[in-house]
């Protein structure tokens, strides 16, 4: 029996599979609003048999987005058009999630494929970005940030604040705090970036501090009963991840008793000198450590796609949902090829019926 596919329940949410569509960003909206890009986009990857669906990282405030493509959810008109994603997501038979973010000092930049770096000082498309310390990331993103003061902290934990309250009444399920990959919140908890000597920096519990205020100000406004995840950088690959695990799995423990419900375990990505080991499924040891460490349900990804590996990260408890994001984009039926190579029974009804009645019978010359 496939452990893939089998449901898995978190608080009153159940997802068909343990198979989820992380946030993948589409830099394709203007001022943060959805359009057919993402209406199409979003439809199809929910037709396509992942029990769950996360919209990309949006953006709780203008400088929060990584590119002017960006979505935002930082006004009611932003929300409205989500509501309908939400939507459109849940009628295609997966559950609807929404990653909120703020980028940080990675804002401000070109798509990837313009670039994948700073938009350049007095181009008009740019703005300041904010950081815990006027520190750049490096590389292709040099732009020195703003060091934020206690104002601007306090005002982007109350954006997330709005942000999730927003989500919620469009209808979304499942809430993932961005608090990965180099963005804002994860630069408050890395060395590499913090070097602020306030109460937001200097040791763990300094480091630690934006990322507990703010999920403590989110878990009030989020609904008990609603998975509230986090999407968190528990490892740099940057020659201390020992480290940074121990206090990656400190802080999650910390928020597991706060609340958090899950844990998205990712990369950091917060300095441009790491060695990651890249691979299938390079990952899975480290959330199998989070999940036991930390002991809450975790979800993980990076190059989990092969049907093997896919069910082996299930089966053998190095996470509770996979996360399949690139092969999502190469063919949005994805989980119907992984039905079909775990044997799964009738793996067409993986996808809606007027694919599904045709695909279960569907030989050559018939
Ligand atoms: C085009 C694109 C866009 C994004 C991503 C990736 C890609 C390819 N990723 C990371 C993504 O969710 C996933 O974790 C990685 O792609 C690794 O999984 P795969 O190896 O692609 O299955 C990503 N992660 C995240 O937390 N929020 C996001 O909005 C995005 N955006
Ligand atoms: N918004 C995010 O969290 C993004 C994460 N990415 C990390 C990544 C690195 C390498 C390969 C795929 C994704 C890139 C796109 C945007």
């Amino acid at each position: 029996m496939a452990q893939l596919f089998t449901p898995f329940t978190l608080k009153s949410v159940t997802l068909k599979n343990r198979i989820a569509v992380p946030p993948m960003c589409q830099y394709s909206a203007v001022d943060g609003l959805v359009n057919d890009w993402h209406r199409v986009h979003y439809a199809g990857l929910a037709r396509g048999g992942a029990g769950l669906v996360i919209v990309e990282a949006t953006a709780v405030a203008p400088e929060g987005r990584i590119t002017p493509g960006d979505l935002g959810i930082w006004n009611d008109e932003q929300a409205a058009e989500l509501a309908n994603i939400a939507k459109a997501i849940k009628e295609a038979g997966a559950v609807p999630g929404i990653q909120i973010a703020h980028a940080g000092r990675k804002a401000s930049a070109n798509a990837p494929w313009e670039g994948d770096d700073h938009i350049p000082e007095g181009d008009a498309r740019g703005w300041e970005t904010l950081s815990p310390s006027a520190v750049a990331f490096g590389k292709n993103l040099p732009k020195v940030p703003k060091a934020m003061t206690k104002a601007d902290i306090q005002r982007v934990t109350a954006d997330f604040v709005a942000a999730a309250r927003r989500a919620r009444d469009a209808g979304f399920e499942w809430l993932e705090l961005h608090f990965a990959h180099g963005y804002l919140a994860q630069s408050f908890f890395s060395v590499h970036a913090n070097q602020r000597t306030d109460e937001y920096g200097g040791d763990f519990t300094g480091r630690s501090r934006f990322l507990i205020e703010t999920f403590d100000a989110v878990r009030a406004e989020w609904p008990q009963d609603l998975p509230l995840t986090a999407r968190f950088g528990v490892i740099e690959y940057d020659g201390r991840d020992e480290e940074t695990l121990a206090e990656a799995i400190a802080l999650t423990n910390i928020l597991r008793e706060k609340g958090l419900d899950m844990l998205n375990v990712s990369v950091g990505f917060s300095t441009p000198d790491s060695n990651i080991p890249w691979g299938p499924g390079f990952l899975a040891p480290v959330a199998r450590r989070v999940r036991n460490e930390a002991d809450l349900p975790v979800a993980s990804s990076w190059g989990v796609e092969a049907a093997a590996v896919a069910e082996r990260c299930i089966a053998e408890g190095d996470m509770d949902l996979v996360m399949i994001g690139r092969a999502m984009l190469a063919d949005p039926h994805y989980s119907y090829r992984l039905a079909q190579q775990l044997q799964v029974e009738k793996p067409s009804w993986v996808l809606p019926a007027p694919y599904a009645h045709w695909l279960e019978r569907y030989r050559l010359g018939e």
